[in-house]
């Protein structure tokens, strides 16, 4: 069995981070793995407290799992601090990991700062040059490239930006686009648009944690980057077309939507 490793937030409510990245991997068939970087008290409604990990402990993390195992793909998502980051960059670095995800995670949709504002510069330095894809959403991408990113040509200006920034392959993706959800892939040749009706739905909680280790799945599978992110796209789609009311804010992803539907539970 291939296997996936997660870097990331936990998100007590289960529709984020940690929680969501393993739950994908395992609806796609690999074997998830975490390293748990911040602690963060968050429901549907929002996020009320946040406790970063220390770094000694999350570079014990990453070398209980690489000194043992191996990793077929990793994903990362909220690192929270340029100190972070920083450990993040030297774990990677100590075991030469070939296919990383980074999903530059900022801002929640409940508008907390996951990342210190002041660490953005850091992901650029550190932590971009060593990444295969980068999935930044628009207003992530703006913070990255310093300028708008609200529509399709100011997406593709963008990714050449990120890519020259040093990752190998960037992914814009387009959830908060007026009209329809359609993201970019930029391999450093060419430009793919993958387009998607919007779903009508305000049950998003964790589309962006889902998308990302979906292809970080594909590519532990041994898929090409545009085969790993079409199969993920279709995934995300999926799980927000499944997507439930749960709490009283925004409801989560759903992973196990064929299950559930075979044993009647939906
Ligand atoms: N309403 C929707 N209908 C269809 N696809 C969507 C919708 N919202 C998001 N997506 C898709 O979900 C994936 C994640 O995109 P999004 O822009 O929401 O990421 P994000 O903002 O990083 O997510 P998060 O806020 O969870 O971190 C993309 O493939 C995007 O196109
Ligand atoms: C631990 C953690 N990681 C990532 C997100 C982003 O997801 P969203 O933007 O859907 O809130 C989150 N809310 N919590």
């Amino acid at each position: 069995m291939k296997t996936a490793l997660t870097i990331a937030g936990s998100d007590s409510s289960g529709g984020a981070g940690i929680q969501a990245d393993l739950k994908t991997f395992s609806a796609l068939g690999v074997f998830g793995m975490s390293v748990i970087t911040a602690i963060t008290a968050q429901n549907t409604c929002g996020v009320t407290a946040i406790r970063e990990m220390d770094t000694d402990i999350i570079k014990a993390q990453i070398h209980a799992v690489y000194d043992d195992i191996e990793v077929n793909a990793v994903k990362i998502g909220m690192l929270s601090s340029s100190a972070i980051i920083k450990e993040v960059a030297a774990g990677i670095e100590a075991y030469t990991i070939p296919k990383v995800v980074l999903d530059t995670v900022m801002i929640s949709k409940s508008g907390s700062y996951l990342l210190q504002k002041n660490a953005v510069q850091t992901l650029i330095t550190d932590l971009i040059p060593k990444a295969f894809v980068v999935t930044p959403n628009l207003h992530e991408a703006t913070a990255l490239v310093g300028f708008e990113v609200v529509d399709q040509p100011t997406m593709q200006k963008a990714a050449k930006v990120i890519k020259d920034m040093g990752a190998e392959c960037v992914v814009i993706k387009g959830g908060h686009l007026e009209g329809d959800a359609c993201d970019l892939l930029y391999d450093g040749k060419t430009m793919e648009f993958f387009p998607n009706k919007r779903i009508q739905t305000i049950h998003t909680h964790g589309t962006g944690c889902t998308f990302s280790s979906a292809i970080a799945a594909g590519l532990a599978k041994g898929m090409d980057v545009y085969n790993a992110v079409a199969e993920a796209k279709k995934y995300v789609t999926m799980a927000i077309q499944h997507g439930f009311p749960l709490g009283k804010g925004v409801g989560p992803t759903n992973h196990f939507f064929a299950l559930y539907e075979k044993a009647g539970i939906l």
